[in-house]
């Protein structure tokens, strides 16, 4: 991570076994604004069925996967093959890229329509990222919390508020030892759009 671009120390999120970094402020408000309504309009958003406990049912959100080349990426029993970067893509990337000091292949995209919109608790740690992967998270829209807590001891939690245009970088071994969710939230009822950045090996 590079460090020198921020003049605050950056603080560990997770106690032990992990690396979660916040940065509140990656990109301007203004900025985030026109993001989330070009993504808004751009992204050929899906709602994709997933297998649970051999069980199909839709996902309770939006989705879209991008890539640089047409390696299939999925998780819970789908496979998405990747559209091309668009120019938007492109340029979050090379933002997250300087940060995260590593490139990513791909970009997996969640619209979230509003508070009955969520993700059930998962780790990143499909065999195609590898071993440690770096996962860097971009949100945009409505702010909603993101939870965390130790997959051998679920009483162990963090958490933290993904507002629009912040930047969470997972890293090291954090995919091994803790799950991560976006909870429903009845009373909210604004759009969130976020991205994970991603390198697919093939
Ligand atoms: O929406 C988020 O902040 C989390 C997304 C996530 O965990 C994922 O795409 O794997
Ligand atoms: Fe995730």
């Amino acid at each position: 991570m590079q460090q020198s671009l921020f003049s605050k120390p950056i603080q560990n999120l997770l106690p032990f076994d992990g690396e979660a970094f916040l940065f509140p402020e990656f990109i301007s408000s203004k900025d985030s604004d026109l993001f989330f309504e070009k993504l808004q309009n751009n992204i050929q958003w899906k709602q994709e069925p997933i297998k649970i406990f051999g069980k199909e049912i839709m996902q309770p959100r939006l989705t879209a996967l991008y890539g640089d080349s047409s390696i299939p990426y999925g998780y819970s029993g789908i496979k998405m093959i990747p559209f091309p970067f668009t120019s938007e893509l492109m340029y979050i990337r090379e933002r997250v890229q300087d940060i995260a000091q590593t490139d990513f292949t791909h970009v997996l995209l969640n619209y979230y329509r509003d508070g009955q919109d969520s993700m059930g608790w998962h780790r990143d740690n499909e065999p195609e990222l590898g071993q440690n992967p770096t996962i860097a998270s971009v949100s945009f829209g409505q702010s909603r919390e993101f939870q965390m807590r130790y997959y051998s001891d679920k009483k162990q939690k963090v958490s933290c508020e993904l507002t629009s245009g912040s930047l969470l970088l997972m890293q090291g071994s954090t995919q091994h030892f803790w799950e991560h969710q976006i909870p429903k939230r009845k009373r909210i009822h604004g759009g969130r759009i976020n991205l994970t950045f991603r390198k697919v090996f093939a």
